[in-house]
């Protein structure tokens, strides 16, 4: 596994730095693109990594799955009424398609679907960033993970786009609670920082049949975690899904810090992190390094 990592690693060092660090957040712009790293976590509980694989990054939309993991949780099957489970074809950030359908996200990864979900654990817990941060770092096993408050506070000054989405979707009837409230919540939880080995460790769970074997606890159902990896396969990626399932062939989940991760069912879970992104968020090098680990470890779940 180490020396995989090494391949991939030296076949993809000269894309590091290829594309553009995200810039619409003004604190995220002033990352050097020129970091690379991965990390392994195997469900025997083996760990390997390579790079600035224990750099701390902004991990963005790679925290939408921690919160969908605590609303599944907590509502179970009758919290699919609010959002889709499709492909939504178009940009992270878009807000035609949801003028259209009524308000009704076409699925959690997306942003007006990650607002939803947001204000569905804002019903839910007193304080949703801090029970979604003590979630998190019981199940990467890392209690110093900390929330980059100047990024989130960066994102809720130039919050309008998500804002429209917020209140389009309150003018639909989906949307509970106070739209400041809410963003907040969802800018504290894309500012939390994680390296490539925390979020490895992290995403056990999804690739262990819903059980975390750094906390000890079945995190979801067998089934729900199942459910998980398949929304992640159709729109993990945002409108990259088809080709990146095409590439690389696995459920991943990528946020415009530059990481993405990615599941290898019932044998381990990994993230990469290089912070250059190409046109649609995601990281160039990332991307490339996930497609180079499939073709050599030759699986895939298609
Ligand atoms: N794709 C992303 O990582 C986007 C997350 C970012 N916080 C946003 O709301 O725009």
């Amino acid at each position: 596994m180490q020396s995989l990592l090494r391949t991939i690693y030296d076949d993809v060092k000269p894309l590091v730095g290829q594309g553009k660090v995200a810039d619409y957040i003004p604190a995220l712009a002033s990352v050097d693109p020129n970091q690379f790293g991965i990390a392994i976590f195997s469900n025997k509980g083996e760990l390997y990594q390579i790079g600035d694989a224990e750099v701390p990054f902004s991990i963005q939309s790679i925290s939408k799955v921690f919160s969908l993991t605590l609303a599944i949780k907590h509502y179970g099957e009758g919290m699919w009424q609010r959002v889709g489970r499709e492909p939504s074809g178009l940009p992270f950030n878009s807000l035609v398609q949801l003028e259209y359908e009524n308000g009704v996200p076409r699925n959690p990864f997306i942003n007006a679907g990650a607002l939803v979900i947001s204000d569905m654990n804002q019903s839910r817990f007193a304080s949703p960033h801090y029970a979604m941060s003590e979630f998190v770092r019981r199940i990467s096993g890392n209690p110093e993970l900390k929330t980059d408050l100047k990024v989130a506070d960066s994102e809720y000054e130039f919050r309008h786009r998500n804002a429209a989405m917020a209140h389009l979707m309150k003018s639909n009837g989906n949307f509970e609670n106070d739209v400041e409230e809410v963003l907040k919540s969802y800018f504290a939880n894309c500012a939390l920082r994680m390296s490539c080995v925390d979020l490895a460790k992290a995403f056990n769970f999804l690739a262990n049949k819903g059980f975390c074997s750094i906390s000890n606890e079945q995190v979801l159902s067998e089934q729900e975690a199942r459910q998980v990896n398949a929304l992640m396969a159709t729109s993990g990626m945002y409108d990259e899904a088809g080709s990146f399932a095409f590439q690389v062939g696995l459920p991943g989940k990528s946020g415009v810090g530059g990481g993405v991760v990615a599941i290898v069912p019932n044998r381990f879970s990994v993230c990469v992190w290089s912070p250059a992104l190409n046109k649609v968020g995601n990281s160039t090098a990332g991307v490339a390094a996930l497609e180079s680990m499939t073709k050599h470890i030759g699986w895939s779940v298609y």
